[in-house]
């Protein structure tokens, strides 16, 4: 008896917390995101990199059912906890979302309701999702803004957005996303909106969070220094197809995909690691090639690209999807 309790519970923690297994999107029946598959383990982050239009934020809409009303349609398998997402229905979305789903986006002065002080958007989650009193959840909301690093934070309660800078902005939004101590955070570009000195700043702050809370992290970013220091995974994405995926160090140390493999030498060493594109045009939607997506600019492309897509292979360390890996 004890033997099976102590097996289940050890089934119980090593189950992935997300799960994408051939996962599909469309959008008025264009193919955005193609038969997608990869895992993120409890505890971990994960970075999502590669062009615009390649399809992360497609990605951390759907893990936060905010595609669904938007008629776009699914396939395949995303779970999350071992929690089927593609068939569930509003109310169950609203019982993840928030509580233990949380995102932060990249624009957090957009994000920001300008009518309403810093304290309230912080104090509407914890009153609303988790039932804490007017009281409680003020209290709460001071010690949120600063663990966020806010200096003066119970006078930044009573201010309303428009009177922080944008680092501050995204400090807070980090504060809303954590509020309710989710496991899983989606950080859309969150410092894209920010000034280049404090983005590390930034990106290290989401990570000491997450973790501290037990956490897990998918990030979007364009920069693949902070992507290998901030997460333990990577998954290379071009035109909606993962191209590259497994162990950070592995995937940029060690990658064999061309894609990857271009993208790593566009980047330009100044003080940060900026993701350039390489050259040549990401497909749009409604002229998606056959097979590997990245054929037409790959320079090791054969007849059996254009006609075959490559199944992605390998082990969770390192997982390719190419007939010609370098
Ligand atoms: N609301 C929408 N309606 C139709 N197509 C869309 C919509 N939003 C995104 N797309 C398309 O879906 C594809 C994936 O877009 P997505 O924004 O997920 O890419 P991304 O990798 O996050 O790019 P970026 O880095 O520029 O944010 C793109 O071809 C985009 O044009």
């Amino acid at each position: 008896m004890s033997l099976q309790m102590s097996s289940s519970a050890v089934q119980a923690t090593s189950r992935p917390l997300v799960e994408l297994e051939d996962f599909s999107l469309w959008r008025q029946n264009r193919s955005v995101l193609d038969g997608l598959s990869f895992t993120l383990p409890k505890g971990q982050n994960l970075a999502l990199v590669g062009e615009s239009g390649a399809g992360k934020s497609t990605i951390g809409l759907a893990l936060m059912g905010l595609l669904q009303s938007q008629g776009v349609k699914m396939a395949g398998r995303a779970r999350f906890d071992g929690q089927d997402l593609v068939s569930l229905n509003a109310r169950a979305w609203n019982g993840l979302r928030g509580r233990r789903l949380g995102m932060i986006f990249q624009d957090a002065g957009a994000a920001l309701d300008p009518c309403f002080t810093i304290g309230h958007h912080l104090a509407f989650p914890l009153r609303r999702l988790l039932g804490l009193s007017s009281r409680q959840a003020t209290e709460r909301a001071l010690a949120l803004l600063e663990s966020v690093g806010i200096n003066d934070a119970k006078a930044r309660l009573k201010a309303y957005p428009h009177e922080l800078s944008g680092g501050m902005q995204q400090r807070v939004m980090i504060g809303i996303a954590l509020a309710c101590e989710p496991d899983l955070l989606i950080a859309d570009e969150p410092t894209s909106a920010l000034d280049v000195t404090i983005q590390a700043q930034i990106v290290r702050l989401i990570q000491d969070r997450v973790r501290m809370q037990g956490a897990s992290c998918i990030f979007v970013l364009h920069d693949l220094a902070l992507a290998s220091q901030a997460c333990e995974r990577i998954v290379v994405l071009y035109a909606g197809q993962v191209m590259e995926a497994g162990l950070a160090e592995v995937v940029l140390g060690r990658s064999r995909h061309p894609y990857t493999q271009a993208l790593k030498s566009c980047v330009i060493e100044l003080d940060t690691a900026a993701l350039e594109p390489p050259p040549g045009a990401a497909p749009s939607l409604d002229r998606m090639p056959s097979g590997c997506r990245f054929a037409p600019r790959c320079p090791r492309a054969s007849e059996r690209c254009t006609a075959e897509k490559p199944p992605l292979q390998g082990t969770e360390a390192h997982q390719i999807a190419c007939w010609h890996p370098g």
